[in-house]
């Protein structure tokens, strides 16, 4: 049995702690929001982000941050993407050396281009932490709080940390698999989003299950050409934190991103979007980070780039599916080819 924080009490950050809860450990739940505890304390349920599920009567509820961590030997980090940084720096003073941090954040900075593990390192540089770790597979909350069987990665440049997180989550609803390619894992995870978004928009137009394969396939071969070129194992986007999650993201009414891209579809702006949809849709700022980064590598992303063009410069969907479909022609598989060949040729 170990002390365990769990930063983040949205829908993942509850279902994380549901389950090692269940693998009786001693689990801390963080919030920064003192009502939110304060409900969950007096329903034991998380009302806004889990309502149906009643939480384990061993979780503990905390909005000191001090406390949460105290004397804890694993931190796992479940904000959205925009809060790792500003948490990593209010839990810093609490931390000591040898903690093993794992996250389950799925995103990509805009501007500094970093992943989620790249922010905790930058910003936790000061302490010896044992390892960063990047939980990350198809895995919806909802489904994970009813324990239904899921499949995740645990990704770490260390072995023993990797390892470490499969032991603390592995039960038999919730089969963990360990990845030393950290890149690939989390690219996977937060590349998704965008195509998810795609495959909401396609479905919001009232476009059926051929343009949706379309958008799931052709999406798959423009991520996993960035992911090749910032170093990921090409290999790991067939894997549970790739195609995995891309499947699940794409096609489940439990999406986020699906969601927010079907209201794109039918004609909704950013705004209206963002707060009709009142939960985390990591997706939005992942397309501004890529975008800006395929430009940077001359990487071509013709669907983020449509996804881009409807989110942020108000682009009618039609047209840009329109565009997709009438561009100039091309091969298939050959692209991605030519990137390897490129990497692997010196
Ligand atoms: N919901 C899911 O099924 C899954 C989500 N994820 C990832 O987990 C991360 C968190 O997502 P969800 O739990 O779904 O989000 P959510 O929308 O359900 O909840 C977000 C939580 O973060 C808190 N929060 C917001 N800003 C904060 C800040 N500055 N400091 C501390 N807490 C803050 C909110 O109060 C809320 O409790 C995202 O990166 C998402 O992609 C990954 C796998 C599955
Ligand atoms: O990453 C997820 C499932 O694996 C969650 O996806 P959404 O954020 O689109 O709900």
């Amino acid at each position: 049995m170990k002390k365990v924080a769990v930063l983040g009490a949205g829908s993942w950050g509850t279902a994380l702690a549901m389950v090692l809860c269940d693998n009786h450990h001693q689990v801390r739940l963080w919030t920064h929001n003192a009502d939110q505890k304060e409900t969950m304390q007096k329903t034991k349920r998380n009302e806004k982000y889990l309502p149906d599920i009643k939480l384990p009567s061993n979780i503990e509820i905390f909005t000191d941050l001090e406390k949460a961590v105290d004397n804890v030997e694993a931190i796992v980090f479940v904000v959205p993407a925009k809060a790792i940084r500003q948490t990593c720096q209010k839990v810093l003073p609490f931390l000591s050396d040898d903690i093993i941090l794992i996250h389950g954040s799925k995103g990509i900075e805009p501007d500094s281009h970093y992943r989620i593990s790249e922010m905790m390192e930058e910003e936790l540089a000061n302490i010896n932490f044992r390892g960063v770790v990047a939980l990350s597979g198809p895995s919806h909350a909802e489904e994970v709080s009813l324990k239904h069987p899921t499949t995740v990665t645990a990704a770490s440049k260390n072995d023993m940390a990797a390892k470490y997180t499969q032991d603390l989550f592995i039960n038999e609803y919730f089969r963990v698999y360990t990845s030393k390619d950290i890149v690939g894992v989390e690219l996977g995870g937060a590349l998704k989003n965008i195509i998810a978004l795609g495959a909401g928009i396609s479905d919001g137009l009232g476009y059926g299950d051929n343009a949706k394969a379309a958008l799931i396939t052709r999406g798959l071969a423009e991520i996993s050409r960035l992911a090749a070129v910032l170093g990921a194992n090409p290999l790991t986007f067939s894997g549970l934190s790739g195609v995995g999650d891309l499947i699940v993201t794409c096609t489940s009414v439990h999406s986020r991103n699906w969601r927010a891209g079907n209201l794109f579809g039918k004609g909704q702006k950013l705004k209206e979007v963002l707060d009709q949809m009142g939960m985390t849709v990591e997706g939005v700022r992942t397309t501004e980070a890529v975008y800006q980064l395929s430009n940077k590598l001359k990487v071509e992303m013709p669907i983020t780039k449509g996804i881009y063009e409807v989110i942020f410069e108000q682009r009618s969907p039609k047209d840009v599916v329109d565009h997709l479909m009438t561009r100039n022609r091309t091969t298939e598989i050959e692209d991605i080819a030519s990137v390897l060949v490129d990497r692997y040729s010196d």
